[in-house]
């Protein structure tokens, strides 16, 4: 009797838990958006005087109703090019992931001349110094290499266009349907998988909440796929 009703009792004291995965280039926003997250969902101020992670922060968030009842733990991992090896070993336990590019270090020239240029000067070996490619090209190979990881397969993604504040941003219609689209549909991409792409500025706190409402709905409706943990 005493293991039924304490069955009972943690069925229905007991959430749901969700890992989000927050990936991109070094530099990208990831910690900043981690604290205006924390600071979204605890009202406490965020720390935006960030350095760059070497390792992990992590922060779990408990989203208030109308949102269901569940816990989002998040992991913010560092982007640098030595840091990257890491992240494979996050992605079988996570729920979501989280891409963060730098909207304002994508390029000046529309996105499809970028990705067209970045791919002839680095099939030539050359550059054009009239155009400038930012990461663009960075972001499309750390991109694709998360999505044809299998750990990873099935897991929705969301790619963030993040530094929507800065005047030297490129809008998000534009890495959308001139970037995003064109890795998810290339032959490196997966074109199966649950995704979205959203503005944001995790400096001003604009688009994040927006951002979590979207994973809390789409690690949910994966839980078949990707079961949570219950805490
Ligand atoms: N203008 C603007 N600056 C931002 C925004 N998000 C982050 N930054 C700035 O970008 C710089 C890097 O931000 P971080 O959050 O530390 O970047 P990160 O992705 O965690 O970088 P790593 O830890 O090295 O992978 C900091 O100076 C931030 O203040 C944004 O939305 N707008
Ligand atoms: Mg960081």
């Amino acid at each position: 009797m005493y293991h039924l009703f304490k069955s009972i009792y943690l069925h229905a004291t007991s959430k749901e838990e969700y890992s989000i995965l927050l990936l991109g280039l070094d530099n990208a926003g990831k910690t900043t958006l981690l604290e205006q997250i924390k600071a979204a969902y605890s009202s406490s101020n965020p720390n935006l005087r960030t350095v760059p992670t070497v390792g992990q922060n992590v922060t779990t968030v408990s989203l208030p109703p109308p949102n269901p009842p569940i816990y989002l733990k998040i992991w913010d991992v560092g982007g640098q090019h030595s840091l990257r090896g890491l992240w494979q070993s996050y992605y079988t336990s996570c729920h979501a992931i989280v891409f963060v590019i730098d909207s304002s270090d994508v390029g000046n020239a529309t996105l499809a001349e970028l990705s067209s240029t970045a791919r002839a000067n680095a099939a030539a070996g050359t550059d054009n110094p009239e155009i400038d490619n930012g990461r663009l090209e960075e972001c499309r190979l750390v991109l694709e290499s998360v999505l044809q990881n299998e750990d990873a397969a099935g897991v929705p993604i969301l790619v963030l266009a993040n530094k929507q504040d800065r005047e030297d941003c490129v809008e998000v219609v534009r890495i959308k349907e001139g970037f995003v689209r064109k890795v998810f549909e290339g032959e490196k991409g997966e074109s199966v998988r649950d995704s979205r792409v959203l503005p944001c500025s995790a400096l001003t706190g604009t688009g994040v909440k927006e951002a979590v409402e979207w994973l809390c709905s789409r690690v949910q409706w994966n839980k078949e796929g990707r079961p949570p943990v219950m805490r």
